[in-house]
């Protein structure tokens, strides 16, 4: 089925194939990705994209001892495909088997488990500082970047370093004029005037090497050339953002052009100093529906091709959580024109794009730069403003300092609108949303909030605008309960008692509410156990604190959140800190491990915290406490 491709077991061999065979290679490539890839939620479009540049690598490079890092880590599935992993590849993004992203346990091919964008240039350049240190000067270090993680501001904190180390690096820096979304910023200008400047090698040398001759000093006439030789310098050179820095910038070229690619990766392989190679590819490449479309095609859902034309597999009825936040965003920006919104380049995945369309001007794209994104919130904040920060709960992580200093010491109200927040499913460790109730929580002042059920995403929000301080409200990536229920008002510090119960309750932080009805009442017969909506995990209700431990036999904390200072932590820092019997606790969350790549509901699962577990928790915590 796939003859040559089914042969390699490393990716060696490859470069010894003629560019014929290369060319079958990445014919044979696109052909398990389209096929196995409409099956299943994955990234798509990406990966058809960069066929012929992993085969331009490899066959340049050799990967084993030199170094590779694939920025972000999506694009990832050709390098699976052609460093021994063919045979395994039709379990990618399923649990136990591949992951959708670079894992050095699958291969030493893979250097950093990553799937956040931006940190390649960066890690690459330690990769040969620290290969130099170690005496290995001949291995050499490759970075593969995409526009849309270019202009994230880490990018510019590693070039500045390389310019000055002066080190032997390669940045590949593969332009398809997509994000997610199409790509947003100065530096997508930028690029595309340099996909305007034709690449005249041999030209580009020749003036240059004139223009150096005009002196700097002196005549008045000669001084004017001078400033004008840095401006035609750059109007041939292209890349002079780069030159000036120290890093020699060629293109920029043909990225499905296999020989091409060959012959300019080797120059840049000979070349001394850091290098920035421009290629131009197409985003879907070789699927036409996706070249056409490639925002749908990011991670498209399971699909099946109808005479070349997608249709995607039916879903599931209730919307997810994104989307009544999202109603919720228009809603009251319709009502307030001081409410911005904030994303950091995921517009499609927290379907705002009719908040974008509505509301062009209070619509920010700030592109991959989540620190950014956040102090931008607190400058506009400041102003009288009411930016809504909505990012999924992973790549928040990245602006941690600036929710301490621009927003929580300020004691800015800026809202956090933390989508994914809990297991992200098939893309695993890298994304799963599960530290954020640790991290909001530690800040003085800072609300951090969950809505239960899908009613009351919108008392919610409107809370956190009238709100003095900051808040954080964060929601899974799953279907928002339909609880039928009007809400009580939301008020700072208060949870709202779903149902009552006598032996025991369950107290849950955030969308498991559902489980945990259903667990209530599968155990009826047995035990009268209440559930309690907390609402607040800071600050948290402490007369619900109080009542619960009094009243009942055993408290079930639950959340979709790590163990580790999560909800139930502050439920037993807030029973220890009214003196009260914390051994009726049982915190019910995930472990304090990576968890893997899987469907969410397996996962959920697999740490207990499915209906079956939370009904087999409170059964035996009713047993541990019982007075004999
Ligand atoms: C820190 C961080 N923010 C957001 C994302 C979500 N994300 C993943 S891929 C992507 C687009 C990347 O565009 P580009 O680098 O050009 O790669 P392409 O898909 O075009 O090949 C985004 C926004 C992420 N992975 N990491
Ligand atoms: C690579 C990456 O970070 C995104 O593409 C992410 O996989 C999107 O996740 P959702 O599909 O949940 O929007
Ligand atoms: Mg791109």
């Amino acid at each position: 089925m796939h003859p040559l491709l089914s042969q390699l077991d490393s990716a060696e061999p490859l470069k010894d194939f003629s560019s014929a065979q290369l060319s079958e290679v990445a014919d044979e490539i696109r052909d398990v990705l389209c096929n196995l890839l409409a099956t299943r939620t994955a990234h798509f479009a990406s990966n058809l994209g960069v066929v012929e540049l992993c085969l331009a690598l490899h066959s340049t490079f050799d990967f084993r001892t030199d170094r590779l890092i694939w920025d972000t880590g999506h694009q990832v599935y050709p390098h699976k495909l052609v460093t021994g992993r063919y045979k395994d590849f039709a379990s990618i993004r399923t649990q136990g088997g591949l992951m959708g992203y670079p894992n050095p346990h699958e291969s030493e091919y893979d250097l950093f488990m990553t799937g956040h964008a931006g940190c390649s240039v960066s890690t690459a350049l330690g990769l040969k500082s620290g290969d130099d240190l170690m005496d290995r000067p001949n291995s050499k270090s490759v970075a593969v970047i995409g526009d849309g993680a270019f202009p994230s501001g880490i990018v510019f904190e590693a070039l500045n370093n390389a310019g000055f180390l002066n080190k032997d690096l390669v940045v590949v820096l593969n332009d398809n004029k997509m994000s997610i979304c199409p790509r947003v910023g100065a530096m997508a200008g930028y690029l595309d005037r340099l996909r305007g400047n034709p690449f005249y090698t041999g030209l580009k040398h020749e003036v240059v090497k004139a223009l150096n001759h005009v002196p700097l000093f002196g005549d008045p006439a000669e001084r004017w050339l001078a400033q004008m030789k840095e401006g035609v310098k750059a109007g041939l050179l292209g890349g002079m953002l780069f030159e000036e820095l120290g890093i020699r910038y060629i293109g920029p070229i043909d990225g499905h052009d296999i020989p091409l690619m060959k012959k300019y990766l080797a120059m840049a392989k000979a070349s001394e100093g850091p290098v920035l190679l421009h290629v131009v590819t197409e985003k879907g490449h070789g699927y036409k529906p996706a070249a056409e479309d490639p925002v749908f095609f990011h991670t498209p859902p399971a699909f099946r091709d109808e005479d070349g034309r997608p249709v995607a597999n039916a879903g599931s009825g209730q919307p997810p959580y994104t989307v009544s936040m999202r109603d919720a965003i228009l809603n009251v920006m319709e009502e307030d024109e001081r409410v911005t919104v904030l994303t950091a380049a995921m517009c499609q995945g927290t379907k705002m794009e009719p908040v974008r369309e509505r509301f062009p001007d209070r619509f920010f794209d700030v592109g991959i730069c989540e620190s950014h994104a956040v102090a931008f919130a607190a400058g506009q904040c400041k102003t009288g403003i009411r930016p809504i920060v909505n990012i999924y709960s992973t790549f928040l992580q990245r602006s941690y300092d600036q929710i301490f200093q621009e927003v929580a010491l300020q004691d800015l109200p800026v809202v956090f609108t933390l989508d994914r927040a809990g297991l992200t499913g098939p893309d695993g460790p890298t994304h799963h949303g599960v530290y954020d109730i640790g991290y909001m929580r530690l800040f003085p002042n800072l609300a951090v909030m969950a809505p239960g059920y899908a009613g009351e995403v919108e008392p919610m929000l409107r809370f956190a605008l009238q709100h003095e301080h900051s808040s954080s409200i964060r929601y899974p990536k799953t279907s928002a309960f339909d609880l039928q229920k009007i809400p009580e008002p939301i008020e700072l510090g208060r949870s709202e008692t779903i149902r009552e119960g006598t032996d025991g309750t369950i107290v849950v932080f955030g969308a498991l509410l559902e489980s945990a009805l259903a667990a209530a009442e599968s155990l009826a017969d047995r035990l009268s156990v209440g559930v309690v909506n907390a609402r607040f995990a800071k600050p948290i209700d402490k007369a619900m604190v109080a009542r619960t431990l009094a009243d009942d036999r055993f408290v079930v904390t639950l959340e979709e959140g790590t163990t580790v200072a999560g909800f139930g932590s502050a439920f037993l820092e807030e029973a220890n800190t009214q003196g009260l019997d914390t051994r009726k606790i049982k915190r019910l969350a995930l472990p304090d491990v990576f968890v893997e790549h899987g469907e969410r509901g397996d996962l959920l699962a697999q740490s207990g915290l499915h209906v079956e577990g939370i009904a087999q928790a409170c059964q035996q915590w009713n047993s541990v406490t019982r007075v004999p």
